[in-house]
């Protein structure tokens, strides 16, 4: 339950910003990351134009001052316009108050790209930009694309796109709603939803703080696949899985490699996080990496007791799993590799110090 060895562990709080055309179903997906996120313990941290947007009733309110709930399970939400977000923000990272992941939902009507760019430029070592999850309604989608043009760069810059609502429209339909996200954003992995029900573990880190029980609520990856797959043609889904991949070394990476590798991810890969190894003189501590569609953060900390070891793991959908092993095994130093002394900047340029 120590808040200490949260952040020991975590580094800095992830923010993510939620954003997404009116009624695409922003706040259905805050109220479930709520839910699911306290059932399982996961201190989440909200920030809203408008409190009455989130079911707060269902999560007994604890106490309320100052624009901030204190919600039952641990999970803060504040109100914010775009003056206060940084100092909230700030104020939400404070080690006191324990959270694991920080969400801005962005209002309908806001530019997404203004938002990320106030959320990079909060000079706090104790957070990092988490990625932006763009919602789409698959219902609506070409009628507004029609009235409002901008979607399309809204869509393409975003990280991860929930393609919500598909509830609402038959099969035939939802695969041409995922041909044109794919159209307008190649990279970015795409998960279809209802309800924007998806794993929080997507988006950020969930910590297990009581028993590590069945969580209530939540729908897990496999399940949601399960969902899916019920119906629907299963080779396709197969095909469409997210897929997790671990990769260890005892030998040490070269850097200029496992940079480049966090800077230009594999084509699907949402998140890569991982503790590096560097044989680089005066570079020898332990490298804590999270990278969120190309953006790249780095902390570095002392190894204390533990044996120094490389572990990575990328996360995406569509990910070429076999690709994503040669990249990084292809970025392992080679004692024959001759020496280079600049390699280790481009990882030091990520240090969030
Ligand atoms: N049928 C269906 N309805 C959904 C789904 N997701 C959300 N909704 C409903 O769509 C409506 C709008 O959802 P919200 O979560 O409020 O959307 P929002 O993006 O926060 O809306 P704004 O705050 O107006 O921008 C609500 O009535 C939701 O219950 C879904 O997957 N299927």
């Amino acid at each position: 339950m120590s808040t200490a060895r949260t952040s020991d562990r975590r580094g800095p709080v992830p923010v993510v910003v939620v954003a997404g055309y009116l009624g695409s179903g922003k706040t259905t997906l805050l109220n479930h990351l709520l839910r699911s996120a306290g059932a399982a313990g996961t201190r989440l941290g909200v920030l809203v134009n408008d409190f009455g947007k989130v079911n707060i009733d269902a999560l007994l309110v604890s106490a309320q001052a100052d624009g901030t709930v204190s919600l039952g399970n641990g999970c803060m939400c504040c109100t914010v316009d775009a003056d206060g977000l940084a100092d909230a923000l700030t104020s939400l990272v404070r080690p006191s108050v324990g959270l694991d992941a920080i969400v801005i939902e962005a209002s309908g009507i806001a530019e997404p790209k203004s938002l990320i760019r106030m959320v990079t430029s909060v000079a706090d070592a104790r957070l990092r930009y988490g990625g932006l999850v763009y919602v789409v309604d698959a219902a609506h989608l070409e009628q507004v694309r029609r009235s409002h043009p901008e979607l399309d760069a809204h869509v393409a810059i975003a990280d991860l796109v929930l393609v919500n609502k598909v509830d609402l429209i038959p099969d035939e339909s939802r695969r041409a709603v995922e041909a044109l996200v794919a159209q307008l954003n190649a990279t970015a992995p795409r998960v279809v939803t209802r309800n924007a029900a998806i794993d929080p573990e997507l988006l950020f880190d969930v910590a297990q703080r009581e028993v590590d029980q069945a969580r209530p609520g939540q729908m897990t990856l496999d399940e949601l696949l399960l969902e899916e797959d019920a119906g629907h043609d299963h080779h396709e889904h197969l095909h469409a899985a997210y897929e997790s991949v671990s990769f260890s070394s005892d030998r040490p990476m070269d850097p200029r490699r496992l940079a480049r590798f966090l800077e230009r991810p594999p084509d699907g890969c949402f998140r890569i996080k991982g503790i590096v190894h560097f044989d680089v003189p005066r570079h020898r501590q332990r490298f804590v990496v999270h990278g969120v569609g190309g953006f790249v953060r780095v902390l570095r900390e002392p190894w204390g007791d533990r044996r120094p070891a490389t572990e990575v793991v990328a996360i995406g959908r569509g990910l070429d799993v076999a690709a994503v092993h040669a990249e990084l095994e292809a970025a392992v130093a080679r004692p024959t590799d001759a020496v280079d002394e600049n390699g280790i900047l481009g990882v030091l340029r990520h240090l969030a110090e």
